[in-house]
Parts: C-alpha cells; structure tokens; sequence
C-alpha cells in the first residue's frame, strides 16, 4: 500500500486524517563556533550548556570538529543555536578554518590558569580576521574561573585585551556552569537583533547587554 506524507492511515472509504503541518521548533538558527588553544575547556563548555554536565578525569582532545544544537528562547523567540567545537591543537587548524567562513558567532576560550592559551588570543584574533566573515559576532572566555588557587591571568587582563579589540569579555567555569548560559543566551540575543526582529525596540549592544548581566551576576548571584 502506498501512502501519503503526512496522512495518517485509516479503514477503507474513510478520508485520510492529516497530520498537522510540519512547524519547525525555533524562529531563527544560528552558527557558533567554539575556538581557543587546546585544553582551554571547549568541550566541557559546551556539554556544560547542552548537558548541564560536567566531564572530569582523563583530557580526551577532540579530533577535527563536533557539533551539537540547542535552542533557547530570548524574548519570546526560540532560536536554534548550532554549536560546533573544534580541535584546539594546531594540526586540526586546515581543517577548522573551512567552518569559519559561515559562522555567525565565535566563542574565543583562554584558561586562566594557562598563560600561553591567553598570549595566543592574538594570533586566534589575526585567524579570525583572516577566515571568518567580517561582521562575525566575538566573545572572548576566561574559562576554568573555579580554580582560582591557579590563576596566572588576572580578569583585567582579560578586559583589557578584550576592550582593545572591541569584544565582549565573560570569566566562565564549565565545571561550575559559571556565566556558560550567559555567554550563549547573549550571543543568542544579538543574532535576534541582527535578523531585524527586533527593529522597534532600541538598539541591543551586546558588550553593555554582558556587562549588565555580570553586574547582576555578582550582585544577584544571577547566572
Ligand atoms: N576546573 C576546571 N576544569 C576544566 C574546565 N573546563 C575544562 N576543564 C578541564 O580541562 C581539560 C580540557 O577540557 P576540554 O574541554 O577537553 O578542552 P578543549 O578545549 O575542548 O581541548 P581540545 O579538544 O584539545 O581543543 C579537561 O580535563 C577538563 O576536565 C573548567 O571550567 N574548570
């Protein structure tokens, strides 16, 4: 017996009961990379917001690149976010550097407790430019915030570095879950804003939209 998409089967003589059109479950997607030397934590962030787990125990270094979606609801519109993590050590880079082109935000990680991977933002940056589209949305992590017995990098450092190249800046712990919502709710915001949903609220930066949250963060233990 052959059927028809989206019919539902019924006895003989009977008119076929449709199924409800396909809706999709999100108003908007959009692309994310996660990007930073390796062992910087990317992996964990992510199953941290997917998941609201956290891996620990033995380093397994992702292989090329992974995705995972999620979708979160930002002023009543969900929003698919297409999150793809990718392999830190420099022999992956030929690789990676194919997905930066049409991804609309990028997620830049350093460890606090890891000089070299905050030195090499730089040089993350200059990939950046040199791959990515040019209006990409940037926000630069200062992941691993619960060990503080081990920072080498203050969090004004991380600020100046990120004020200076014009970014968003977010101390994060994927092992706490510590501002990972943040980060991917505020990018999340500004693809809205960016697809002109929102033309008649007043503009949304999202450099101020972060700050405010942090403040509320530390004041409020809002995360
Ligand atoms: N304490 C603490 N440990 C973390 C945190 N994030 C990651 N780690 C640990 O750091 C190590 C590396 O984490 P990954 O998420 O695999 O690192 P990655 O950046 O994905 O590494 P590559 O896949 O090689 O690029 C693991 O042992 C994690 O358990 C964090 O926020 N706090």
């Amino acid at each position: 017996m052959t059927g028809t998409a989206g019919a539902t089967a019924t006895r003989d003589g009977e008119a076929p009961k449709r199924s409800p059109p396909c809706s999709p479950s999100y108003d908007l997607t959009g692309k994310v990379m996660l990007l930073g030397d390796s062992g910087v934590g990317k992996t964990c962030f992510l199953i941290q917001f997917k998941d609201g787990a956290f891996l620990s125990g033995t380093f397994i270094a992702t292989v090329g690149i992974d995705f995972r979606n999620k979708v979160v609801t930002v002023d009543g519109m969900r929003v698919k976010l297409q999150i793809w993590d990718t392999a830190g050590q420099e022999r992956f880079r030929s690789v990676t550097h194919a997905y930066y082109r049409d991804a609309q935000a990028l997620l830049l990680l350093y460890d606090i407790t890891n000089k070299a991977s905050f030195d090499n933002i730089r040089a993350w940056l200059t990939e950046i430019h040199e791959y990515a589209q040019r209006d990409v949305v940037i926000m630069l992590l200062g992941n691993k915030a619960d060990m503080s017995s081990e920072r080498v990098i203050r969090s004004e450092d991380g600020e100046t570095l990120a004020r200076e190249y014009g970014v968003p800046f977010l101390e994060t712990s994927a092992k706490t879950g510590m501002n990972v919502e943040l980060a991917f709710l505020a990018i999340a915001k500004e693809l809205k804003y960016r697809a002109g949903q929102s033309a008649d609220e007043p503009s949304f930066q999202i450099r101020d939209y972060v700050e405010s949250q942090k403040k509320r963060s530390s004041c409020c233990s809002f995360v």
